[in-house]
């Protein structure tokens, strides 16, 4: 419509001019139907500057959702191909530029509607002025072309260096304490500004080339308007054309100059298509594939819930299998101890066992049900996880402990599983107890660790997964927590049912029931092996032994397992903070 006020524009005008210089008594509806153009104009302008907007902030909000839902539904190891920094410029600045698209498309096109159908109405007022200024139209075609190739490719190196800046920043921010102690801050301010110079040289490129378009086309444009002018002229002196004509298409000739502003509509739209790529990279991350299956209902006097097989399983990283074939079979109910020497595989066989990833070659089933086949919610609360460290996600340390249940836990639940956990005593103490915001919670590495165990064991669920989740505790809490883990008032819950799920009220007997569910430790601890099942011993990524911990001690090589343990935690905690390949693969979970 804005377009179509605009085109009528001049016609309008030349005719009442003719009908002003003629004396006719229709001038002064024609004067104030150009008046209302002219009104229309600006109205619709305005109009047209807000639904840019709008559609925008739509577009950017649609691109982040779906990008975003891909990364979480991928698997944490593909997801952490995108490292922190990259990621978050990908589905900030990024998707925002790329969701101007739209609206900057969409707004260029119309934009060129006035110049387009300007030359149609130097055509139709006579066919010698339109071809005046198509005259050096392929000239200003081939100006565009170069820009948008050269914007392009500018563009391209420019997001590339944003990215690579925005990755050595978080990595920077994540490794705080480690730059401090080292005292490297300098260098590591260097090291993050180091592309600095190359982002500002391609700005001023990209600016450049930018100017000298406008510059180039900004010359050739009014070049264009004098020779329709002229020619007008031409044709009037010839009585080829009236006075309103001449003026009319003056009025076109300049609106079809125009076209010279498809510049900055197309050094918008390369940018948001390039930035585009970019985010919609995220939404080529494969997503883990799921199923609908369920699983069996326990049956009175059945097998225990929760047996556990892995056939064959291979799983391979970085190009290299980093699990082998490893076939187990654990009945419902078992509690099983994974060790080996750090790199064996452990936290792999610890994701690959609740499908935090799919193995490569094999599969993993949970009472039978292949975990691929199973619907993910069934899936998510019939396995549950506590790792090294955890997350706290969630407004309150009580909504973090209730983390992604549907309905959430009643507060006495919660507060049994973090009894459990030996987190009660210190979050009672924070200023709001459970109420208190994670973020204003002052907690440390051990706590955070105890709370994240708290949260798995705020679910009930066929299977426990312990990656190494009480390796910040100190021995005396770990063990408290182990014991609480294997005492009967825990494990006595039926299982999915919430309200029952958590310690006893002290001092109450357990029941005495079979112990539902299974539970794969990942563990360091020769007391927490001591204590289990059975041990899987995992070696180069094999399983090199699979039984009672007290028959694998006879072995030396499985007494070195835990013999080499002082060595490897103190390794293991400094290797956390730096920005190594710990960091890389996926780092806190
Ligand atoms: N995304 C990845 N890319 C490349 N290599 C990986 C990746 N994830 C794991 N690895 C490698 O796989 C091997 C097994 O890793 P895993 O974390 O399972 O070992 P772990 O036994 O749990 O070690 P630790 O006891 O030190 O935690 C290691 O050599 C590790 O470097």
């Amino acid at each position: 419509m804005s377009a179509g006020a605009a085109l009528a524009e001049p016609a309008v005008l030349g005719h009442t001019l003719d009908l002003l210089l003629a004396g006719s008594p229709a001038a002064p509806a024609w004067t104030a139907l150009c008046a209302a153009l002219i009104a229309a104009d600006l109205v619709l302008d305005a109009a047209a500057a807000r639904l840019t907007g709008t559609v925008g902030a739509r577009s950017t909000a649609w691109l982040r959702r779906r990008a975003l839902a891909r990364v979480l539904a991928a698997a944490p190891h593909q997801a952490a191909r995108f490292p922190a920094g990259d990621l978050a410029t990908r589905l900030t600045a990024h998707a925002a530029e790329a969701g101007t698209v739209p609206a900057t498309a969409a707004a260029g096109a119309v934009a060129l509607l006035p110049p387009l159908g300007a030359v149609v109405a130097l055509c139709l007022i006579d066919p010698w002025t339109a071809l005046a200024f198509l005259s050096g139209v392929p000239v200003l075609l081939a100006l565009l072309r170069a820009f948008a190739r050269d914007t392009a490719a500018g563009v391209g190196r420019y997001q590339r260096i944003q990215l690579d800046l925005a990755r050595r920043l978080a990595e920077a921010l994540g490794g705080a304490r480690t730059i401090a102690a080292a005292g490297t801050a300098d260098r590591e301010r260097e090291r993050i500004l180091r592309t600095l110079p190359q982002l500002s040289a391609e700005g001023h490129l990209m600016w450049r080339s930018y100017g000298g378009t406008v510059a180039r086309s900004s010359a050739l444009l009014p070049v264009l308007l004098y020779a329709v002018v002229a020619v007008a002229g031409f044709r009037l002196a010839a009585g080829a054309l009236g006075v309103g004509d001449l003026v009319a298409a003056t009025r076109y000739a300049a609106l079809a100059t125009g076209l010279g502003a498809a510049t900055g509509a197309l050094a918008a739209v390369v940018r948001g298509r390039t930035a585009a790529r970019r985010t919609c990279e995220l939404l080529a991350l494969p997503e883990l594939r799921q199923g609908t299956a369920r699983l069996p209902s326990p049956r009175a006097g059945g097998p225990a819930p929760g047996a556990l097989d892995l056939h064959d399983v291979t799983v391979v990283r970085g190009g290299a299998p980093v699990l082998h074939g490893v076939t187990l079979h654990l009945p419902g109910g078992t509690h099983a101890v994974v060790v080996g020497a750090s790199g064996s595989g452990k936290s792999t066989l610890a994701d690959v066992a609740g499908r935090l990833t799919a193995p490569d070659h094999g599969r993993v089933l949970l009472d039978g049900v292949p975990l691929e086949d199973l619907d993910p919610a069934e899936l998510r609360r019939e396995v549950a996880y506590a790792f090294a460290r955890p997350v706290l996600l969630g407004g309150t340390v009580g909504e973090a402990l209730a983390l992604g249940q549907s309905p959430p836990p009643d507060p006495g639940t919660v507060r049994a599983a973090a009894r459990a956990a030996r987190a009660d005593a210190f979050v009672t103490t924070l200023p709001r107890g459970y109420d208190t915001p994670v973020a204003d919670a002052p907690l440390s590495g051990g706590e955070v660790q105890r709370l994240g165990l708290a949260r798995a064991f705020c679910r009930t669920g066929r299977l426990l997964v312990l990656d190494d989740a009480t390796s910040s505790l100190d021995t005396v809490t770990a063990r408290e927590v182990d014991r609480a883990l294997a005492d009967r008032a825990l494990a006595d819950r039926p299982l999915n049912d919430r309200a029952s799920f958590g310690v006893r009220p002290s001092g109450e007997r357990p029941s005495g029931a079979p112990r539902p569910g299974t539970r794969l430790t990942v563990a360091h601890r020769v007391t927490t092996a001591a204590r289990a099942d059975v041990v899987v011993w995992l070696e180069e990524g094999r399983v090199r032994a699979v039984g009672r911990h007290r028959e694998l001690w006879q072995h030396p090589d499985y007494r070195a397992v835990f013999a080499a343990e002082p060595a490897r935690r103190h390794s293991g905690a400094a290797g956390r903070e730096a920005a190594g390949p710990a960091g890389a693969r996926g780092g806190t979970r």
